[in-house]
């Protein structure tokens, strides 16, 4: 796990890891070990997570179908039920005993334990998807300070506890600038941002936007480079998207050669 390449040595106080879906299949032991050493460093550690694949298989075994938009699922009541209970009940547990036996201590939660305070997106446009306006920061700072490492599964709810499903990049990004993190992890199925086949190093602002633009970057790359972006602008030090080896593609606000 490095952080931009020209700032390497020291630990950075804050990072949220945000593991993807498919990524969750291939966790291992050296990922424990790689979050123990950062843990050992001093930094506090926050990991988000999704789980795309598994709704898919869920939502498919059940016969309900489901789109996306921009790499966000349009979210039929009938599916949300079943997102709820694929993120909150199968992937949260599965993923916090596996950190707990790797020598973590480590605790699930989900945007419902009054985690994240949530609105409907776009009821006519998505469905049952919620956009964050405000995350319960005393809840996590606790857990924190005791040195528990709070595992966030990407779901929450409208005020009068309607659940709402949210996108796990979208959640990592509300929640790393809400706790000041130093560094935002996201760690993904493809070993960075490709373009024409190459895996992109270093990529700015500008040519993300001009990659989107392009269609270079689709899918379920738009909610990583847009939660990126957002993180970037509002002054976290280091985004990453990163394969399972956790080096991947760094992203630079500025035009640092402009
Ligand atoms: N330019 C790009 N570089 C790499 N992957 C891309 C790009 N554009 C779109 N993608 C797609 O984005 C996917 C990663 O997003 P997603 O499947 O949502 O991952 P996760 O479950 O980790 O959030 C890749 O597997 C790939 O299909
Ligand atoms: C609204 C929305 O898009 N929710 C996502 C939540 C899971 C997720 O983000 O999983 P990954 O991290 O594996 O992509 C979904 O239903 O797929």
């Amino acid at each position: 796990m490095t952080m931009s390449k020209s700032t390497q040595p020291t630990a950075p106080k804050r990072i949220v890891v945000k593991l993807g879906g498919s990524m969750l299949e291939r966790l291992n032991e050296n990922h424990i070990a790689n979050f123990k050493r950062l843990q050992k460093q001093g930094t506090d550690l926050i990991i988000v997570h999704g789980g795309g694949p598994a709704i898919n298989k869920q939502l498919a075994e059940n016969g309900v179908a489901s789109t996306t938009i921009g790499g966000i699922r349009v979210t039929s009541k009938e599916a949300v039920t079943i997102v709820q209970s694929v993120l909150v009940g199968q992937v949260n547990p599965t993923l916090v005993h596996q950190l707990n036996k790797g020598g973590m201590t480590a605790i699930g939660l989900s945007g419902y334990d009054n985690l994240l305070t949530c609105d409907f997106l776009d009821k006519e446009t998505y469905g049952f998807v919620g956009e964050i306006k405000e995350v319960n920061n005393n809840l996590i700072e606790t857990l924190l300070a005791n040195g528990i490492t709070p595992v966030i599964s990407c779901f929450g709810c409208a005020n009068d506890g309607t659940p709402l499903n949210i996108n796990g990049d979208t959640v990592a990004s509300k929640i790393a600038l809400a706790i000041k993190a130093e560094s935002l992890l996201l760690v993904t199925d493809t070993p960075g941002i490709k373009i024409n086949g190459e895996v992109q190093q270093v990529v700015t602002a500008s040519a993300i936007n001009n990659w989107i633009e392009s269609e270079d970057i689709y899918g379920g790359m738009i909610p990583k480079v847009t939660a990126a972006l957002d993180c970037l602008a509002e002054g976290i030090p280091s985004v990453q998207i990163v394969g399972e080896s956790l080096e991947g593609t760094t992203i630079l606000q500025q035009e640092v050669f402009a």
